[in-house]
């Protein structure tokens, strides 16, 4: 049975990155996804406002919804205090055990915990199930029309506090237009768009950063 994309970047990892560390993990991806074959990991230039919004941030407790290959996972784990954790959320079994496997190469396991399934049917259990109270920081880049009835689960099961962090990925390609526009236009947000690209194209795209005010 010929392997899948995802088998291939893991493999790529286990045999050219170092085991337990993040930074290797996440440059070794990227080189596979660069130079061999495109996967729609966030990636570097994106990256880097990822990795800034998430020091800013500096959550205790972090959500991440599209798990993928878990690069992003281990990118915003490595930068974690002591204490800190990420829920990832992935709904592909497949994408699950690759990105298992590549959260524990990198050696962020600790920090780390992967759910498998739909966020509709996670986030109403974050708060029982998860032991969640609020969420300091969010990362959305699960599919792109759950964006915003996703932030409104989110606000219905009050994991939102006053300061808590949502970023979403591909607001521009492949879109999230709704979202954008929920976002911009409620009071309960101070939104804020940070242009860049494709992960490894020059196909334009952003990311957008909607801060909750309460
Ligand atoms: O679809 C994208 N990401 C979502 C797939 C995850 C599905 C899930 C649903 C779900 C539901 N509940 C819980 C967890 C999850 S995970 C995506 C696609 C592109 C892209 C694709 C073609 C192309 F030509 C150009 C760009 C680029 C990106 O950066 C992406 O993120
Ligand atoms: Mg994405």
């Amino acid at each position: 049975m010929n392997q899948s994309k995802e088998q291939r970047i893991l493999n790529f990892v286990l045999q050219n990155a170092v085991r337990g560390d993040p930074c290797s993990v996440v440059d070794t991806i990227d080189k596979y996804c660069s130079q061999k074959e495109w996967a729609m990991n966030v990636g570097n230039e994106k990256g880097l406002i990822l990795d800034k919004t998430v020091e800013e941030a500096n959550p205790s407790v972090a959500l991440e919804l599209g798990t993928y290959c878990g690069y992003s996972a281990v990118r915003i784990s490595r930068l974690l205090k002591a204490g800190a954790r990420l829920l990832t959320v992935e709904f592909n079994p497949e994408f699950a055990a690759i990105a298992k496997q590549m959260i524990e190469f990198a050696g962020v396991q600790d920090k780390v915990k992967l759910l498998e399934g739909p966020s509709e049917e996670i986030i109403p259990q974050l708060k029982k199930k998860y032991e969640v109270d609020t969420l300091d920081f969010v990362f959305l880049d699960h599919w792109k029309d759950r964006y915003t009835p996703d932030t409104i689960l989110l606000q219905e099961c009050n994991l939102l506090r006053k300061g808590s962090v949502l970023l979403a990925d591909n607001v521009i390609f492949p879109g999230a237009p709704d979202f954008l526009n929920y976002v911009r236009k409620s009071p309960h947000f101070q939104c804020t768009n940070y242009p860049s690209h494709l992960e490894y194209m020059q196909v334009e795209d952003a990311m957008e950063k909607a801060v909750f005010l309460g």
